[in-house]
């Protein structure tokens, strides 16, 4: 009995310590559906009990390995304001977009390529839920992945993204929340790759969450020191200011302040550029119409290892699906005949309703072609399909998967 119960308590004890906590927050415009997500999660997910009966704007979820603290951030103006306090502390982020509002679509372009060139949200994942799918003329993921340059974002920041198509309302099929967990797993696991790394990104104490709230005054700050240490600062003080007068050290910072400009203007070029205005492509719009793909998928952007010539991915047909994809405008359904014919009879899922399919097929794609004709509808017609592609870009090659249901 004894051991039994030892057994017991150290195995808890194991569970206990496997748990990794991370903190992710919830953005987007206001209206997007942030709350509506937070009770989504408390509904799909297994959380702590909360106790208020009011709207929670901080909760805990139990998902995998994690302990997940998520946080809900006002998305008016005001509350806006309010974001970049919690970037530091954020292992990633979770980007809620209103799909069926068009007519902000250029508010949240700015937006977020301002949030993913911030310091110290660069290189953290981001999941982007493209939500009130519900919506008659929601737009699609691959609508919005092309109308945010988002290719262009993932290369420049290095922050891996998925686009997850979702509605966080209740009493919709599950075929509409499933992709709020799957999305939320794909963030966990890119968090859980570089859980060191982000864990230290987590700035100083005074930068963070916990503490911002707290910040005393600076006077408070004064009156708690003791007057042995403000003297001490004073020494400190003094000497810093004489070694800044030296000609060798100023030659240095003023060195060091020209290179910040130069870094600072060259990043202010790309943002500048990537918040262009641009018309919605024709695939939006036609005669006043939505043209519309008929399936709707998810589609995950991460930075990639460049492949060698010739060497394919360690999934099965990911040569061949080159060849098809650099002969040819992308068409999955009449691929090139011989080997590609095999992939996709080989690979095609057995078709069943509200599942969500696991296929994926790796392409190689030089020029990011296969991606365009993708966000030109022509990978809609792979039903039944989840399509990943390989964007290489010399300098930082993205990795694009496609889930279609
Ligand atoms: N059709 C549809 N409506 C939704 C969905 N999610 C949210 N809504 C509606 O969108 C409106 C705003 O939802 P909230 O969750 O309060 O939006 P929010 O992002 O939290 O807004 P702020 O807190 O002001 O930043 C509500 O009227 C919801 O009913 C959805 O998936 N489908
Ligand atoms: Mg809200």
């Amino acid at each position: 009995m004894f051991r039994l119960l030892t057994a017991c308590w150290s195995r808890q004890k194991v569970t206990e310590v496997k748990h990794r906590n991370v903190t992710v927050i919830v953005i987007g415009l206001e209206n997007s559906g942030k709350s509506h997500l937070m009770e989504a999660f408390q509904r799909l997910i297994p959380s702590k009990i909360h106790h208020s009966h009011m709207k929670p704007t901080q909760i805990t979820l139990l998902l995998d390995d994690y302990q997940v603290s998520v946080y809900d951030l006002n998305g008016d103006l005001k509350g806006r304001e309010k974001w970049p306090n919690y970037y530091a502390e954020a292992h990633g982020l979770v980007f809620v977009v209103d799909s069926s509002d068009l007519s902000r679509i250029q508010e949240v372009k700015i937006i977020l390529t301002r949030l993913m060139f911030d310091k110290r949200v660069s290189g953290k994942p981001i999941l982007i839920l493209a939500n009130k799918q519900d919506k008659k003329d929601a737009l699609l993921p691959c609508d919005i992945i092309d109308y945010l340059l988002l290719e262009r974002l993932v290369n420049e920041t290095k922050s891996m993204c998925r686009v997850e198509p979702c509605s966080t309302m209740k009493n919709l099929p599950k075929r509409h929340q499933q992709p709020i967990v799957v999305g939320l797993r794909w963030l966990l696991s890119v968090i859980g790759d570089q859980y060191d790394e982000l864990s230290t990104r987590q700035q100083t104490p005074s930068m963070s969450m916990s503490t911002s709230k707290n910040i005393r005054g600076s006077g408070e700050r004064c009156s708690s020191d003791s007057l042995a240490n403000r003297v001490g600062v004073l020494k400190d003080n003094r000497q810093h200011f004489e070694k800044r007068q030296h000609p060798e050290h100023r030659q240095h910072i003023e060195q060091r302040h020209f290179e910040k400009r130069q870094h600072f203007e060259s990043r202010q070029h790309l943002i500048q550029r990537s918040l262009e205005a641009r018309p919605l492509k024709p695939i939006l719009q036609k005669d006043g119409l939505r043209m519309r793909p008929k399936k709707n998928m998810s589609v995950t952007f991460a930075l990639d290892v460049i492949m060698e010539e010739g060497e394919c991915s360690r999934k099965i047909g990911a040569q061949s699906i080159t060849k098809a994809c650099n002969t040819q405008c992308y068409d999955v359904q009449t691929p090139t005949p011989s080997i590609d014919d095999n992939i996709f009879k080989a690979r095609r899922p057995k078709k069943r309703k509200d599942t969500w399919d696991t296929e994926e097929m790796l392409l190689e794609d030089p020029c990011g072609k296969a991606f365009r004709s993708c966000v030109n509808g022509h990978i809609s017609r792979t039903s039944r399909n989840t399509q990943s592609l390989n964007l290489l870009d010399n300098a930082s090659p993205a990795h694009v998967e496609v889930h279609l249901f």
